[in-house]
Parts: C-alpha cells; structure tokens; sequence
C-alpha cells in the first residue's frame, strides 16, 4: 500500500471531542514533490501536519511514509529520525547564538564529529546565516529566525520536510528568501509539505497543491493539473486604432468569452476558450480585417482566480 509514494494517508481523521478537525483525508504526495496544503483557519491544516509529524495520534486511519505504516510506537525508527518538521510557532531558545543553538540540535541528532561541524556550516550558509553564528537568537529579525529554524528542521538531512506557514508574517523579500531556500532543498530531493494562507507563495514553489475545508482535503492535485483542467487562457489584445473595431472583430469569435479594457491602454484582455492552434486563428482573423495589432499575448489565469473561480474563499 502507497509503495511508490513519499506520504499516503488512508482515512486520516482526528476529531477532539465532538469536533472533527481532520476528515477521512487521503493525501498522496509523490517523491520529490512540493506539496501545497493551503485552506482557512481552523480547516484542519496544523492538526494534518502534526499528524503526519507523529505529534499527533489520529482518532482513526493510517499513514503510510515512503510505503512504511507509521505509529506513535517505537516501529520504524529509520524513517521517523528522517522528518523534518517546522511547527507554526517555531520555538528558539532567545539566549543562545545561532551557532550553539544548531550544534544543540546537531548532537541530539546524534550528528557525530567532523561531519557536525561541517553539517553546521552547509546549513548556516544554506540559510544565510553565516555572518550571525556569534549572534545572539533574540537580536535576529523575524526572518532571521524564521530561517534559524529552518536550519534546525534540516540540520539532519530529513528525507520529508513538514513546514507549518513558514512565511507567515514574513515581508517579500523574507519571502523570497525563504522559497529561494525551499527550491534548493527541492533540488536536493527532498521531499516537502508547506501550508500556507498566500496561494501566490505556494504557486510560485509548488508542484501540487491541495485545498483544506472544514477537515476534508477538498482538492488535491498537481499544478500542471490544476492548469490544464480550471485555468482559461487570456490574451492580451493591443491595436493602434478604435478599440469598438477590435471588439467588434473579437465578438465575431465563438471562442471569445469576453473582454475587459485595461484602463488607460489602448489594450483589451480577452477571456478565450481556445488553446495555441485558435489563438493563432484569432490572430490571423484580427490581421486579415484590418486591424492594426500591436501586441497580442496568451496569458495563463492564476492560481488565485483559478481557486476563486472555483469558490474557494481562502485564496489570498
Ligand atoms: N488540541 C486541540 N483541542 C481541541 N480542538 C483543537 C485542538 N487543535 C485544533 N483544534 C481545532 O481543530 C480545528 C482545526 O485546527 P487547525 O489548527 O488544524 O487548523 P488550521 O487549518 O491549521 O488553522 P490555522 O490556519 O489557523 O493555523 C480548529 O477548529 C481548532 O480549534
């Protein structure tokens, strides 16, 4: 069961009392994916993580990391030192320098000499950190810290990475920052789960993503996917002359949808059913009347409006 895959979860349910946090979710996540795990709060993302991190027991169903049953027991220990998990809070010890609070980590890993130091040093310049390693943890910034405890999370060369909202409350170019950081890691092979409120973070990073609702996994599904099957191509449209005779050759196209001007341009966008071969008839149809096209781009929908197409009120 789940041989091929790096997590597969059969019925995955937590309930705390009556409520129930996490509902009959079956989560499969290929090796080496970025798997995007995005829904409003309370929809049950940190208690599925904390699941997945053996932080958690479930009321019922399994998990399955890379085909192995894991259970909140001493079975499979291999695989268990193997997670790597980034909780919402992320804790750090404040009076400590970077430098002893990862050698912390480091020895409780059981990471041996040379390799520790060595490992410390590939991870501090991993995060771009090495000039703060004498720097106290309470005088780093949000961000700072943010990375110190991805540091921490990999310091031991996890197979799985569990990231609970790294980016919250982080500005752009933390941000940035930090998906610099994933796509390494990616590259590396590892394979990584992040939740998140910014679907444009995870868009940018993810390779599937899957949309959490009152506890159930609503939608789970690789971008390219998701593209093909919800996202409806825009073509941006520029003429030198009257816009009235460019819509008027647009409407002329069963395949246009519709059109919005964009303000203060002599430019439409056009909402087309059409894939490559009927953008280029569009084209050769606006050429062929007359009009004067000075731009003509195909644009994919985003994943924001894609979701939000779909009723998804978390897209943000
Ligand atoms: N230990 C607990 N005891 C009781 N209820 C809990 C507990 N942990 C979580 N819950 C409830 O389970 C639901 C899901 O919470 P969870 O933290 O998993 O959601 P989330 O999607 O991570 O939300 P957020 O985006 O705000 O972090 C919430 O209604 C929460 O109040």
């Amino acid at each position: 069961m789940g041989q091929e895959l790096a997590i597969a979860t059969y019925g995955l349910t937590k309930r705390f009392d009556r409520y129930m946090a996490v509902n009959e979710v079956d989560l499969r996540i290929l090796p080496g994916e970025v798997y995007g795990l995005i829904g409003p709060n309370g929809a049950g993302k940190t208690t599925l993580i904390r699941m997945l991190a053996i932080a958690e027991e479930p009321t019922k169903g399994e998990i399955y990391i890379n085909g192995e049953r894991i259970l909140r027991d001493d079975s499979n220990p291999e695989i268990k030192q193997r997670l790597g998990y980034l909780p919402d809070d992320f804790p750090l010890y404040d009076d400590l320098n970077v430098w002893d609070y990862l050698d912390y980590f480091a020895r409780l890993y059981r990471l041996k000499q040379p390799y520790r130091h060595r490992r410390l040093y590939e991870v501090l310049e991993l995060v771009q950190l090495e000039n703060k390693r004498n720097s106290i943890i309470s005088s780093l910034s949000r961000g700072m810290k943010q990375r110190l405890s991805l540091a921490r999370t990999i310091i031991h060369e996890p197979i799985l990475l569990l990231l609970d909202e790294p980016v919250s409350g982080l500005d752009p170019i933390a941000r940035m920052q930090f998906r610099q950081i994933i796509k390494v890691l990616q590259e590396a092979g590892m394979t990584i789960l992040i939740s998140s409120h910014v679907l444009s973070d995870l868009a940018e990073l993810c390779t599937s993503v899957g949309i959490m609702e009152l506890g159930f996994l609503v939608e789970s599904a690789s971008l390219k996917e998701l593209y093909r099957r919800l996202s409806r191509q825009q073509i941006i449209v520029g003429s030198l002359g009257d816009l009235q005779l460019l819509s008027g050759e647009l409407s002329k196209n069963s395949l246009v949808e519709g059109w919005e001007i964009i303000a203060g341009t002599n430019r439409l966008k056009v909402n087309f059913s059409g894939g490559e071969i009927e953008s280029a008839d569009l084209l050769r149809e606006l050429i062929q009347a007359d009009i004067s096209v000075t731009e003509f781009h195909c644009l994919q929908e985003d994943l924001e409006s894609i979701f939000l197409n779909l009723g998804h009120q978390q897209a943000s």
